[in-house]
């Protein structure tokens, strides 16, 4: 079934051309088709606005989100014409998290005859769900995500696999117990504390705004939403702005050293650059700052 899902959302996603789909301005307009639980829209070149559209069930991951999701992300590590995403929620909140009797079929019926192939089909289901966020991490386009209100259980898992959060409001972030699709994996390196890694985990406590920034889960807390999204997109606009030679191999080179040693991602960034060195935008740049020209200005074509 799921199988069959995704590969109908690939046929659709053939047939459409994924900027055909992409409607002109942000927010609210309702799915995009294909897309189910996805509104994708171009507010500004070369930014994507992705937001999560489930609003009447507050944002809750259906079974369609989690393999749209890995679609939509994959479409725009591909496009071109993409250059950072801003991702959010429609309506009242962020997320409440999982969808419970969306997913049920997967996790608390697992399909199989014995132990053994229930466990494998139980891995092939998990590793699917973990593609979900893994996937943001995966496209080399920045992705800052904009939170409103609250952010529960696999919102968490989402928000720590995002490059920026930035907060509005005051509401929850809360922790769910166990949760095996990213939070524990990525959030100790997100806030650094373990001790409160460990707390939030065991206690799935709420943690408003003001904690979250100063630990550094979300970078900057915004008002209210609109105000949000006026910041996301401003930043967006500073990030497009820049070579995206130096954007993407930046990302890419930051998640490497995350999860290397600093010896294995000093080589690695070495064998990078010996051929990203050689990109026509740090001539470019260079010129202009030798002409002592706004570096803001200069343009830089796309990767
Ligand atoms: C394999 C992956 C591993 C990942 C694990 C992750 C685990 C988790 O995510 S645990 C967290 C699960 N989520 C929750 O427990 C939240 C449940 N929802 C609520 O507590 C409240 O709805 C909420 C505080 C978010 C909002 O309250 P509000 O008064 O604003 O709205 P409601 O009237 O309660 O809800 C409106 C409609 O939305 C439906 N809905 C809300 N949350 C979910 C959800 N998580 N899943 C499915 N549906 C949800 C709710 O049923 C209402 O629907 P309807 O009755 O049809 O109007």
């Amino acid at each position: 079934m799921a199988y069959a899902l995704r590969s109908a959302f690939r046929k659709q996603a053939l047939l459409i051309p994924f900027l055909n789909a992409v409607r002109g301005m942000s927010s609210s307009g309702g799915p995009t088709p294909p897309f189910t639980t996805l509104s994708v829209t171009r507010p500004a070149e070369p930014t994507t606005h992705v937001e999560f559209c489930r609003p009447e069930k507050r944002n809750a991951m259906n079974k369609a989100y989690w393999l749209e999701m890995v679609d939509c992300f994959n479409q725009i590590a591909q496009d071109s014409e993409c250059r950072v995403v801003v991702f959010s929620g429609a309506g009242k909140l962020f997320t409440s998290g999982i969808d419970p009797m969306s997913m049920a079929s997967d996790i608390l019926q697992p399909e199989g005859d014995d132990t053994a192939r229930i466990s494998w089909n139980l891995r092939r289901v998990i590793t699917q769900y973990q593609e979900t966020f893994s996937v943001i991490e995966k496209c080399p386009k920045p992705v800052i995500v904009a939170i409103h209100g609250a952010c529960i259980g696999a919102g968490v898992d989402l928000i720590t696999a995002c490059d920026i959060r930035l907060h509005a409001g005051c509401l929850e972030v809360d922790i769910g117990l166990a949760a095996d699709v990213g939070t524990l994996q990525r959030l100790p390196s997100v806030i650094g504390s373990r001790s409160l890694v460990n707390e939030l985990a065991f206690t799935a406590r709420k943690m408003y705004a003001v904690e979250a920034k100063s630990y550094g889960l979300v970078s900057r807390v915004f008002p209210d939403k609109e105000t949000m999204m006026a910041g996301a997109l401003e930043m967006a606009g500073d990030i497009t702005r820049k070579s995206p030679v130096a954007v993407q191999g930046t990302k890419i080179n930051l998640i490497y050293s995350r999860d290397h040693s600093v010896p294995e991602a000093l080589n690695y960034i070495n064998t990078w650059n010996m051929s990203m060195l050689q990109t026509q935008d740090l001539m470019k740049s260079a010129q202009a700052a030798m002409e002592k020209k706004n570096l803001k200005e200069v343009t830089f074509s796309k990767l």
